[in-house]
């Protein structure tokens, strides 16, 4: 099928953007129509942006009925976009290595989306599993390498079904791949207040890759000289994301540990249904994608109770990365007090459906973006 241009009417103040929309599958499609659902109230209240989507149905139904997810000119499509909002990828009846390498990791690895970005709040009215722990205490940016590691894709099977079959999966680490994620991560670091960095490794069993990366780190730490710098190896800095959430701030890791670390961190902060991920690439050759930490959730898929929150935070990070910062602002706001009151869905132990939430959210955000208006 082809792309469907949704058109805007046209206004020659607004500041203009092209989104593409990929709901995938599963709750995708949910927290996806959630989400455009706000920054359509965000447009009209504001009236300062128009943002033109292009609706892309690359997702597991489309592999069913024509034997693809993306097309074959995915990049000449999605790339005059500012930026991809994507839902999510994943469906019982396919293998997970095909529906993940056959729509979201080739955009993150062409792309050069080699940073990607998860931001970690305890928001007020969210409960923690976390005994005696205020949202203050914890405030995480988790910068995880996106586009090499142990997900390069590198690998094989050979003696398919002999009893002597044998598969691998390469980790590569370039000296390239890791410099560009820790200058990133270090100029995070120094835009926050702690100065603070913590990079994650496994250097002690891990001899080759690891060694290079905690060098590499060491570097580019040199450069950095007002951040502190510090290591931890995997395995303790789950205990320490546990028992001392206070203790850290930036945080950078490869891209299968910082895959687990983050699902971690978004449990510790309530529920993944809230966490979200931006896939950047830095220098903004190519457009940046825009989704949830989580997955398509197949066992709550069309009950109408996701948590819109992860995608809808993620559309947030995305009005901040084209400079929409007024929007950005009045929609975090209005997640934050939505959730401060108490309306939530049953991931985070309440009684409301993603309908609920997103209205509520929706009339916050009017309400947040009305009064800037009047105050400007
Ligand atoms: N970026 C992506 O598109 C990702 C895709 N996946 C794929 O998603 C599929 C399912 O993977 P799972 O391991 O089950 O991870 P998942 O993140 O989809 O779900 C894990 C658990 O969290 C719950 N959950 C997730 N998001 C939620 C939300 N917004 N609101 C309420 N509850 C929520 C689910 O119901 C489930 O119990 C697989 O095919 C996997 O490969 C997994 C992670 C990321
Ligand atoms: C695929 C996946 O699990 C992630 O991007 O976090
Ligand atoms: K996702
Ligand atoms: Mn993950």
């Amino acid at each position: 099928m082809s792309p469907v241009a949704t058109s805007v009417p046209n206004s020659s103040e607004a500041r203009r953007y092209k989104i593409a929309v990929i709901p995938g599958d599963g709750i995708g499609p949910e927290t996806i129509g959630a989400s455009l659902e706000i920054l359509q109230a965000l447009q009209e209240t504001l009236g300062s942006f128009q943002i033109e989507y292009t609706h892309l149905d690359w997702s597991s139904d489309r592999y069913f009925a024509q034997g693809k997810y993306l097309p074959d000119d995915w990049m000449t499509v999605l790339k005059p976009h500012d930026a991809i909002f994507f839902g999510a990828v994943g469906h019982p009846k396919v293998p997970d290595h095909i529906s993940l390498w056959e729509l979201l990791l080739p955009i993150r690895q062409r792309f050069q989306q080699y940073a990607n970005l998860r931001p970690t709040r305890i928001m007020r009215g969210v409960d923690s599993p976390l005994k005696n722990i205020s949202p203050e205490s914890l405030d995480w940016m988790l910068v995880r390498e996106n586009t090499e590691g142990e997900y390069a894709g590198q690998g094989g099977r050979t003696h398919i079904g002999q009893p002597w079959e044998v598969g691998t999966e390469l980790a590569i680490f370039t000296r390239q791949g890791i410099e560009r994620i820790f200058r990133f991560a270090y100029q995070i670091a120094e835009s926050r207040s702690k100065k603070h960095l913590t990079f994650v490794t496994k250097s002690n069993a891990q001899r080759s890759g690891m060694v290079l990366w905690d060098e590499v780190a060491w570097q580019i730490a040199a450069e950095f000289p007002h951040v502190k710098t510090e290591k931890m190896l995997v395995d303790a800095m789950t205990v320490r994301m546990v028992h001392k959430p206070e203790s850290l701030d930036t945080i950078v890791a490869t891209n299968l540990h910082a895959d687990i670390l983050s699902d971690l961190a978004a449990a510790i902060a309530g529920s993944i249904g809230i966490a979200p991920a931006s896939s950047i690439d830095p220098t903004r050759q190519y457009p940046s994608t825009f989704e949830s930490v989580h997955g398509s959730a197949p066992d709550i898929a069309g009950r109408g109770i996701a948590n819109p929150i992860a995608t809808m935070w993620a559309g947030v990070e995305m009005l901040r990365w084209l400079g929409e910062e007024v929007a950005a602002d009045a929609w975090m706001k209005a997640i934050e007090d939505v959730c401060a009151e108490g309306v939530l869905t049953p991931d985070l132990g309440g009684k409301e459906d993603t309908r609920g939430v997103t209205d509520a959210i929706r009339a916050k955000v009017i309400k947040n973006a009305k009064q800037h208006q009047m105050a400007f």
